[in-house]
């Protein structure tokens, strides 16, 4: 069965009448293509030949070589596997969800001490809200699609909440994995009906493995990108995309905080007082967070409010189109970076920005509700710049990078390359660092900039 998207806005809107003739390259132009054209040729108003053909083909017209002449294209429908729309209503649900939990969470966490707060090996924080959205979307997964049909690759693990000291921890962390799935039907999603055990919540975790980043398709998920930002009241996010054959083909990225005003967006801004006083108790819906999500070659990105009160989900929940901004002038082009600056050197991209001519002050956001604001059009450009030592995760950047894409920006690394997810859990080869922006010519203007300066630059 497969869902036939009649009303997408792929390179045409079907039905739709093309003009083919025999002069002409490309029907359409090169895009990702995801399944088959139904279309009938009008020559002189009668009926010359219907076909179906993989839209592969229709970037160039080798299919219409029979034509022996002009002739009229009426298209009747394009459809796309089905194996997209099911997945990525599943993951929209699920990402959804564990948004309002993250808020609730936060909101309890702001008005307690930092106990809840986790070191990891590597130093990073780990909290409550990162294991128990690691174990909701497993589990919501593996029911939705059954567990032997589930790869996914995530970034937390059980280590820690394994330890004999990690009792209360774990209980902590059951009692709100329980409580949210308790709520699973609001959102169209098949709960457990009884509550899982410490065991079931710690297998939910332990499932994902790093090893399944070697697979040919594979989820992965990052619970809670930018921990940092989650512990200090601020931005993070909840990602999640659909890897197959080394390639994001679904991503969806959950923003609790993503307040109404983008200029709240920044740390420096000092904004976080006030969104941390839109709790989820007295927030409305579109005051503050959403969830944005794209399939692969659907060429549009959709952007939801987040639900607030008793309301029910219901799909697509008042989705509306995003789009990255028009704007190319990189004196009024707006970049973000990572707010640490053990993360991305602030200096090197102050350097960069003076000699590409950007004006506007940096906005510094934790997570990848950087990658969410240039997809909605509130910033152009997200440069990274990480220490030479440091390797980037798949999961900290496979949802953001595909919803910008399919939003109409572009990201690559500084040899203006696309980022590579085909290679297990790291970006190998990544060259340099990250550049995403909304469009090319200010991409160009970066990416010449990187060139001229990384020699004297101390990365
Ligand atoms: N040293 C270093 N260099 C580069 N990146 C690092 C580094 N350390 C951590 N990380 C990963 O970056 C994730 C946070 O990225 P951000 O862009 O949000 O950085 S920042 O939080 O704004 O500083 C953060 O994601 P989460 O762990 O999910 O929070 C880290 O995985
Ligand atoms: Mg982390
Ligand atoms: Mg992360
Ligand atoms: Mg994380």
């Amino acid at each position: 069965m497969s869902c036939t998207c009649t009303t997408t806005s792929f390179p045409i809107k079907v039905p739709h009448t093309l003009f083919h003739s025999r002069k002409s390259n490309d029907v359409f132009p090169k895009t990702q293509i995801l399944g088959t054209l139904s279309f009938s040729s009008k020559k002189n108003s009668h009926l010359g030949f219907t076909d179906k053909i993989s839209l592969a083909q229709c970037s160039k017209t080798s299919f219409l070589s029979e034509m022996d002449e002009d002739c009229k294209l009426e298209v009747s429908s394009i459809d796309i596997p089905d194996g997209y729309c099911k997945e990525l209503e599943i993951a929209v649900r699920a990402v959804h969800m564990a948004c309002l939990l993250c808020q609730r969470l936060q909101d309890n966490l702001l008005s307690k001490s930092f106990e809840q707060v986790h070191s990891k090996e590597d130093n990073s924080p780990v909290t409550i809200a990162d294991w128990s959205v690691q174990a909701i979307v497993s589990w919501v997964l593996s029911e939705a699609f059954g567990s032997e049909n589930v790869s996914i690759v995530a970034e937390e693990d059980v280590e820690v909440l394994s330890k004999a000291s990690a009792v209360g921890l774990l209980e902590a962390v059951v009692r709100t994995v329980n409580e949210c799935l308790a709520d699973a039907p609001r959102f169209g999603l098949k709960g457990p009906g009884t509550d899982l055990d410490a065991k079931a919540v710690l297998a939910a975790i332990s499932r994902c493995s790093l090893a399944g980043a070697r697979g040919s398709k594979f989820w992965v998920l990052d619970p809670v990108d930018g921990t940092l930002g989650f512990v200090r009241g601020d931005q993070y996010a909840i990602a999640l995309a659909l890897i197959e054959d080394g390639e994001p083909v679904l991503g969806v990225l959950g923003c609790p905080n993503y307040p109404m005003k983008k200029e709240w967006l920044s740390y420096q801004n000092g904004y976080r007082r006030i969104l941390s006083r839109l709790t989820s108790q007295t927030s409305v819906s579109g005051d503050k967070g959403s969830v944005l999500y794209a399939r692969k070659g659907g060429g549009k990105a959709w952007m939801q409010p987040l639900l607030y009160g008793e309301k029910n989900f219901v799909w697509p929940n008042s989705a509306k189109q995003i789009k990255v901004s028009s704007i190319d002038n990189p004196a009024l082009a707006t970049f973000c970076e990572p707010v640490e600056k053990a993360n991305s050197s602030h200096s090197f991209t102050a350097g960069l920005a003076h000699s590409v001519g950007l004006r506007n002050q940096p906005l510094r956001v934790y997570s990848m509700v950087k990658y969410a604001a240039i997809a909605r059009g509130d910033a152009e450009i997200f440069m990274k710049f990480a220490s030479a030592g440091y390797k980037e995760k798949i999961w900290d950047h496979a949802a953001g990078v595909l919803i910008i894409e399919e939003a109409g920006g572009m990201v690559t690394d500084a040899g203006g390359q696309p980022l590579d997810f085909s290679k297990g859990v790291y970006l190998e080869g990544l060259d340099r660092g990250i550049i995403a922006c909304a469009g090319a010519k200010l991409h160009e203007k970066i990416i010449q900039a990187v060139d001229a300066s990384w020699n004297s630059s101390s990365l």
